[in-house]
């Protein structure tokens, strides 16, 4: 995702400043709060993911040869980066056996995707080894390459070898809400301006395969400066079930650059990125999981300079065990909110 007023793909912007301030309040779900629920968050969870039977379903050309179509495009026209990942790691899967399984991936965006045009995935088999085997991945668009990405995969391998960090203690996604109810909750409010408004709904009219659920509101939609970490529940929408281990993690990797480079903007409420794009993404696969169930995604930026964020992310199974890991750097130029639309 690049240019226009949000800092990530997790279009929240129409809760900041950009189409007016709505004094978010910190809601948390009560009983009562299932009227602020919209039609889609109710029923979507039973109907089968669009990502699997649309975005990561790839025609085949050729021998190492798909082509990609789009499903949701953010509004800055540019391909969402998280497609082009999960389609790439879905090539890539396609030549690899069902006893090796993806481990890690590291990807560059070197073009803006064109959502004008379907994209085509070239494979190449680098290496098939006894343990390991890698595949590099070439993303193309009007002939000339938009991501190159590079996934390795692995036999299962025990180790006595096995430590991870703990996860953090957090609300469940139950008492959460998810950022469509909190958009109808911020709707609901009498004395809502209307470029707020404006602004809201036409967040509610994407259609994102993706639920999130902040765990601090607040601090996600940036009103007031905090340290660059956040922490949110997310899900694909719709329903993928047990599946295979390589489309869960085809379909987190989509999911993973939803809302990662929007951290590194978290310390400053008073500026707006007016271009941001992630420029580099990597992951790596611990233990397998359910992407069409909630996963706890810890986000934070270490750094942040030169017109560049670096973000890290851990993503936690919901029982406690770490099952990825992220790393995303993406460019940031930045400007002043305008004072008027602060008010
Ligand atoms: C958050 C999750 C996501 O999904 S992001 C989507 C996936 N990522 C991408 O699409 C990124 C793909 N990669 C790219 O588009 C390029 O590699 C990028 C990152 C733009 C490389 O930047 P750069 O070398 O500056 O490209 P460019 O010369 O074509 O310019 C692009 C636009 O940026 C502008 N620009 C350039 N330099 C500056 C600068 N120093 N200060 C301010 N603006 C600058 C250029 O004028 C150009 O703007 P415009 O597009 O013509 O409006």
């Amino acid at each position: 995702m690049a240019g226009g007023e949000v800092s990530d793909s997790c279009s929240t912007s129409g809760l900041t400043s950009n189409s007016g301030h709505v004094g978010l309040t910190d809601p948390q779900k009560s009983p009562e709060d299932e009227n602020l629920k919209s039609p889609a968050s109710q029923d979507t969870q039973d109907l089968k993911s669009v990502l699997v039977t649309s975005v990561l379903n790839l025609e085949k050309l050729d021998v190492d040869l798909y082509r990609g179509t789009h499903h949701w495009v953010p509004r800055t026209q540019r391909l969402f980066g998280g497609q082009i990942i999960g389609q790439a790691l879905v090539a890539a899967a396609k030549s690899v056996s069902d006893n090796f399984y993806v481990h890690s991936l590291h990807c560059y965006f070197v073009r803006a995707g064109d959502p004008k045009v379907p994209v085509l995935y070239q494979v190449d088999r680098t290496r098939d080894g006894r343990s390991f085997t890698v595949r590099s991945v070439k993303a193309i668009q009007h002939g000339q390459p938009i991501l190159i990405c590079q996934a390795s995969f692995q036999k299962l391998q025990s180790s006595p070898l096995e430590h991870q960090f703990t996860m953090p203690s957090v609300p469940p996604p139950e008492d959460l809400l998810t950022t469509e109810e909190l958009i109808h909750f911020h709707l609901s409010k009498p004395d809502l301006a209307e470029n707020a408004k404006k602004g809201l709904n036409k967040l509610l009219a994407n259609e994102v395969p993706i639920e999130i659920k902040p765990i601090n509101p607040a601090s996600f939609y940036r009103f007031a400066p905090s340290e660059p970490r956040r922490l949110f529940w997310g899900r694909a929408r719709g329903h993928i079930g047990e599946g295979n281990t390589k489309l869960h993690c085809c379909v987190a990797a989509y999911v993973s650059d939803f809302a990662l480079l929007g951290t590194a903007m978290l310390p400053y409420p008073k500026y707006r990125a007016e271009f941001s794009a992630s420029l580099d993404h990597a992951m790596w696969f611990h233990n397998t999981f359910r992407s069409d169930e909630w996963m706890l995604y810890e986000c934070e930026s270490s750094w942040a300079g030169s017109s560049r964020g670096l973000v890290q992310a851990r993503i936690w199974r919901r029982d406690g065990v770490l099952a990825a890991s992220c790393s995303q750097e993406g460019v940031l130029r930045v400007k002043p909110v305008p004072e008027a639309s602060k008010l």
